[in-house]
Order: C-alpha cells, then sequence, then structure tokens
C-alpha cells in the first residue's frame, strides 16, 4: 500500500499580512507627533519603516520606533482585510496544516505577548499553538510562506518553502523576477496557489 501524501504545510505572516501593521504606525505617529513630517502610505517604499523615517530626518527613527514599540500598539492592530476568514478556511481545509510565522521585535518586551493576545483576540486559543515565533523564518520547514518581507534571509541558505510575496504598501512597487509569486490580497486567490504548490 502506497503511503498517504504528506500535508501542505502553509507559513502566514504577521505584520503586514495578517496583523495591519503600517496603518497603525501611521495613524499613531500622526497622534503622537502631529506637527513632525511623516510617510503617508503611498509613499511607503522598503520594509523597514523606521529606515525610511530616518532618510526624512535621522532622529525620527526614533520617534517612529517609540509607536511600534509602545505597550498596547501589537494588541491593537487591526486585521488586514479579509485575513481572519481566509486562515479560518485554510485550517479546516483537508490535507493543509497552518502555522502563524512571525518574527518579533528585537525590543520584544511588549510585541511578544502581544503578539500571542492578538492572535488569540482574533483567531481564537486552537490558534494560539499553531505560532511559531522566530527571527529566522529559513530554519522553518514548510511548502509556501506568505510574507510581505521582500527578501527573507537567514541561517538556511535554501528555505524548504516558496516565498509568496503578500502585497502591502512598502513592496507594491518592486518588480518580482520570474518565478517569484505575489498575492495581491486575501481576497486574491489564494487557494490557487495552496493547489499549484500541491501538485508539484
Ligand atoms: O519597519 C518595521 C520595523 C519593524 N518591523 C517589525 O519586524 C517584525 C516583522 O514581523 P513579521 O510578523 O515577520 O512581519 C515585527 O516585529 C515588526 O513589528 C516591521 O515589520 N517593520
Ligand atoms: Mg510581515
Amino acid at each position: 500500500m502506497g503511503s498517504a501524501a504528506a500535508p501542505l504545510r502553509v507559513l502566514v505572516d504577521m505584520d503586514g499580512v495578517l496583523a495591519d501593521f503600517e496603518g497603525a504606525v501611521l495613524r499613531e505617529f500622526r497622534a503622537r507627533f502631529p506637527a513632525e513630517p511623516r510617510v503617508e502610505l503611498e509613499e511607503r517604499r522598503g520594509f523597514s519603516v523606521r529606515e525610511q523615517y530616518r532618510s526624512l530626518r535621522e532622529d525620527l527613527a526614533a520617534k517612529v520606533a517609540s509607536v511600534y514599540e509602545s505597550p498596547g500598539f501589537f494588541l491593537d492592530l487591526d486585521p488586514v482585510p479579509g485575513a481572519l476568514e481566509a486562515v479560518q478556511e485554510m485550517l479546516q481545509m483537508q490535507d493543509t496544516e497552518v502555522f502563524i510565522c512571525t518574527s518579533p521585535l528585537r525590543n520584544y518586551e511588549h510585541c511578544v505577548v502581544e503578539k500571542y493576545k492578538w492572535v488569540e483576540k482574533h483567531l481564537g486559543p486552537k490558534f494560539v499553538e499553531r505560532i511559531i515565533l522566530t527571527r529566522d523564518k529559513t530554519m522553518v520547514a514548510a511548502d509556501l510562506l506568505f510574507d510581505d518581507k521582500d527578501t527573507i534571509q537567514g541561517t538556511e541558505p535554501n528555505p524548504s518553502w516558496e516565498h509568496i510575496l503578500f502585497t502591502c504598501c512598502h513592496n507594491r512597487h518592486i518588480q518580482l523576477p520570474a518565478p517569484r509569486r505575489r498575492l495581491h490580497s486575501w481576497a486574491d486567490d489564494w487557494k490557487a496557489i495552496l493547489e499549484s504548490k500541491r501538485r508539484q
């Protein structure tokens, strides 16, 4: 008797994919520093919001970091439209395993516990069991990784997953070289990506 095919293992990033990090940074920065120059979402370029604020003026890097390092910031993030429904549906799919794979800030004090609380609040306790917290996603074995960071590097030079770039304000201008793929939003056909990977 032949052995059953292994389930498709899917990693879903949190900030920029499940939780609206960028929208909250801008909203809170505007509220706390109304007189300072800021980067509107249409003008965001590059993964690091901190580095883009630094390029406006050196001291704005620390100011924007103080926004996302504040207590309550991560817990209060709004879900990305369609994200909660999509991962709940993924969880119910046959022959599919879904995990949330997210990186904590270096200054992890509030971020780590609030990421856990956010998942419990929005997705329920069963999803808390599915959190993988790591600063090196290349060390996690899976078939797919949905992530808004354009370049994901780490210890493992050849990660097992295919990185699907999730479109976010900071990466929408990037032209991906073939065969790299994007998911434009959760309204885009994420199921087709899973099925194509299953057939490979
Ligand atoms: O401009 C920034 C600065 C920090 N971050 C943080 O990086 C990680 C990324 O987490 P993922 O869940 O893997 O997206 C997270 O702690 C962010 O708060 C950032 O995304 N952008
Ligand atoms: Mg992200």
